[in-house]
């Protein structure tokens, strides 16, 4: 049987967690959300992500700015928040519109106040096992594959997709769970032969429904990060049907891991808020 991981209940078990130990701070943590546009999704994500702060308590400060809006512009916003001492967390929304350069702007965010674990100085603490913030979405993998009592110490682990948002960090982190890890990409030939050798297998390719029963080994966890709106509603990188039988382990689209970001965003906000920063 396979079972379907449940993300939203993990999720949950998370919020209340933070919700409970932010009721015994004064002064409450902060996260500050910046929406650069109009992109629909982003737009959603954002609403969420203050929906949730909100209800665990900690206070929300928000700012929009047009699709139009400068590199320094968008700078300055930055830098105004990161001076503010209320504000204990800086989320700068993806993607950003095509005339800005996404990397330089993360990088105004000091590392302490950098809740989406995205600077280059947080990828470099991840990178040599140091303490600071790590990425919201594969540090939510790792949280579901213990809520699930699956063991990466020992496992072979094959991470799909290799982008700085999701496929580097979990890669990283699985590591540091001490699976042996392979990362395969658009490049990566026979991909079916590569990913048949995971016990976890971690897709965050981008691609619908790239991976079927034949890119899985049976017995295998199966996270899919992937997230399509399509015609049938939200879908994922995994051809989840034909997983029922093979895989022992799969997560949902939706429900699964996108629940688990948000999650994990309102734990890196109350690290952020409570811990000497990095
Ligand atoms: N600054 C960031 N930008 C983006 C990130 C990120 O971690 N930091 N990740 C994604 C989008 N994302 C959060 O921002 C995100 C994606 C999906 C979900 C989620 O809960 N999805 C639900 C379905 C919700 C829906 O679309 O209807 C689910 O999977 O069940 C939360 C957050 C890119 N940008």
């Amino acid at each position: 049987m396979t079972v379907t991981i449940d993300g939203k209940a993990v999720a949950q078990r998370v919020r209340a967690q933070v919700a409970a130990e932010v009721a015994a701070l004064d002064p409450k943590p902060g996260l500050a959300t910046v929406l650069v546009g109009d992109d629909p999704a982003s737009a959603v994500y954002v609403a969420s992500k203050r929906r949730a702060v909100r209800e665990a308590g900690m206070s929300d400060h928000h700012r929009s700015l047009p699709a139009t809006a400068t590199q320094a512009e968008v700078a300055a916003v930055l830098e105004e928040l990161a001076a503010d001492p209320a504000v204990h967390g800086i989320l700068l929304q993806l993607p950003l519109p095509a005339h800005l350069d996404p990397d330089a702007l993360i990088d105004r965010i000091p590392a302490a106040k950098d809740v989406d674990g995205l600077t280059t100085r947080s990828a470099g603490l991840l990178a040599r096992g140091e303490p600071g913030l790590r990425p919201c979405t594969p540090s939510g993998v790792i949280e579901l594959l213990e809520s699930q009592g699956v063991k990466t110490r020992g496992s072979r682990a094959v991470v799909v997709g290799r982008s700085a948002l999701v496929g580097h960090p979990m890669a990283e982190l699985l590591l540091q769970h001490d699976a042996t890890v392979t990362v395969a990409h658009k490049h990566t030939a026979d991909l079916a032969a590569v990913t048949r050798e995971a016990d976890i297998l971690v897709v965050a390719a981008g691609v619908h429904g790239l991976i079927g029963a034949e890119h899985v080994k049976p017995g295998a966890t199966v996270i899919d990060v992937g997230i399509h709106r399509t015609a049938d509603g939200l879908q994922g990188d995994v051809r989840r049907a034909e997983l029922d039988g093979v895989a022992a382990r799969v997560t949902p689209v939706p429900g699964g891991v996108g629940p688990m970001t948000i999650a994990m965003l309102m734990v890196n906000t109350l690290r952020a808020a409570t811990m000497d920063g990095p």
